[in-house]
């Protein structure tokens, strides 16, 4: 994620599930890209830590949302890149619509190109407990990810890697998107 340039300064954080009761997550603060055992916490999926005196993540209960509504995944990545951020500011609607686009079909639940998919965009707060309500008790299945409006994206997956491989479709698409807009001189509806 560092090396896209998607975890500037102190942006961004991780997870992935330990056991049917606690993730590890990054600790709050610090440097995304540069991370060591001791950056790494854990927490259980009210976003408690183990250990008391641990301080996660600010966004810890964005990433128990996620695994408390879907079991199986495994693993959570958060990061603010330019095209998520930038777009997310541009379109004033509540979904991002990604259509006629080859990777599509990197999120496994659509098998063909010729599909619109709407990327869900909420609003950004910094009250979690508001976040979670907006975002709603049920996640999208459709697509494994949403945007924080100009701040940046969320994607999961059942495994870290299959989580990055999300994540990198869906800032490829959306970098498409920023692309044709700069082309194009239009602004987003
Ligand atoms: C530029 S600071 C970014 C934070 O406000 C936040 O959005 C973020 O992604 C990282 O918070 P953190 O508490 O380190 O997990
Ligand atoms: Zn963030």
């Amino acid at each position: 994620m560092d090396r896209f340039g998607w975890v500037p300064s102190f942006g961004g954080n991780i997870s992935a599930r330990l056991d049917g009761r606690s993730i590890a997550i990054t600790r709050s603060g610090g440097r995304k890209g540069f991370l060591g055992r001791d950056n790494i916490i854990a927490v259980d999926l009210e976003g408690r830590p183990l250990n008391a005196g641990d301080r996660p993540s600010a966004e810890t209960l964005l990433h128990c949302h996620v695994y408390r509504d879907l079991p199986e995944v495994g693993a959570v990545l958060h990061g603010h890149s330019v095209a998520a951020t930038v777009l997310s500011r541009l379109v004033t609607g509540p979904a991002i619509t990604l259509a006629g686009y080859e990777m599509i079909k990197a999120f496994e639940i659509h098998h063909t190109h010729d599909v619109r998919v709407s990327v869900p965009v909420f609003e950004n707060s910094q009250d979690m407990e508001r976040l979670v309500h907006d975002i709603g008790p049920e996640l999208p299945r459709h697509i494994p990810g949403y945007i924080l409006r100009g701040h940046g994206a969320y994607a999961w997956g059942r495994t870290v890697d299959n989580a990055m491989a999300n994540l990198e479709a869906l800032e490829f698409l959306l970098q498409c998107e920023l692309e044709t807009l700069k082309v194009r001189g239009l602004s987003a509806a």
